[in-house]
């Protein structure tokens, strides 16, 4: 709930001049009233995920969207379980399971999110929160070739506290254990696992070097020109998927500053240039 329609027009304007070689992929997050313009303005090559959908096909569910609408505006991607419906609407782990369910069984790819809070950490119960959100989610996917799983620190969100690289890493490479162990080694390899949690132009280069991480899910990031740098940074990631899968940047909000950054030169710095020119 941070864009309107004509930050839509002012991202598609810089992002139509992406080359279409990148291996990454960038997925922009959309509020579902805007979904059918994102879809229209931005080049088919960036892809468009809903932040929400509803479990069943159609129905009497008022103020809700489904699977099926969200491909009828062309979108192809839909963000489920994230750390704000878990927390702020109290979406219980059940219902995502249901969600993710049927956006699979519907075609759609799913950024399935599991997360953290700061009483999880301070309390040590970090993994074993996690562990019953992944087996839930698990138990709901058949075809893991659709499903990017986004790890949130949500102690880590908009807080001023930023999570270390070893807390990063240390979570990534037991989510993919997890995958390894209960679900199978092809999953685990193949299966990108990526971070979320106040990522900046100042800590994406690092993390991108994690060894389990498979790009970012982008909050604020994205509402400033840091995304620039985030999508750079994704590009040079250093993890080592197997198979086709591409890292993967998605944002959970539209990228809003990207022109008039460009347009204005006192506050587009040199290395933004540069990256705005290599997307
Ligand atoms: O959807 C994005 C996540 O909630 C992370 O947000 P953030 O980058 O502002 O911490």
């Amino acid at each position: 709930m941070n864009v309107f329609k004509t930050d839509i027009d002012r991202l598609a304007d810089v992002i139509k001049c992406t080359p279409s070689d990148l291996n990454l992929d960038v997925v922009v997050g959309c509020p579902s009233c805007y979904l059918d313009y994102a879809r229209q303005q931005l080049p088919s090559i960036i892809g468009v995920a809903a932040q929400n959908c509803y479990k069943v096909a159609k129905g009497n569910f008022s103020g809700e969207i489904s699977a099926a609408m969200i491909e009828d505006c062309g979108c192809e991607w839909v963000i489920l379980g994230h750390p704000e419906r878990r927390t702020i609407f109290h979406e219980p782990d059940d219902l995502i399971r249901e969600k993710v369910t049927h956006a699979l069984k519907s075609g759609l790819k799913v950024v399935a999110c599991v997360c953290e809070t700061k009483e999880d950490r301070d309390e040590g119960r970090t993994w074993q929160v996690l562990e019953a959100q992944m087996a839930s989610l698990a138990s709901s996917i058949s075809d893991w070739s659709r499903v990017v799983i986004a790890f949130e620190a949500l102690w880590a969100s908009n807080t001023g506290i930023l999570a270390t690289n070893n807390q990063v890493q240390e979570v990534l490479s037991q989510l993919r254990q997890w995958l390894r162990h209960n679900v199978s080694h092809s999953v685990a390899d193949t299966t990108r696992i990526i971070y979320a949690g106040s990522v900046s132009s100042d800590n994406c280069q690092q993390m991108a070097r994690l060894a389990d991480l498979d790009g970012f899910l982008v909050g604020s990031g994205a509402l400033t020109s840091d995304i620039v740098d985030i999508i750079r940074a994704s590009r040079m990631s250093s993890s080592q998927l197997w198979g086709e899968q591409q890292r993967l940047v998605a944002t959970s909000h539209l990228i809003t500053n990207i022109k008039q950054l460009r347009f204005s030169n006192l506050s587009l710095r040199p290395n933004t240039c540069r990256a705005i020119r290599n997307i």
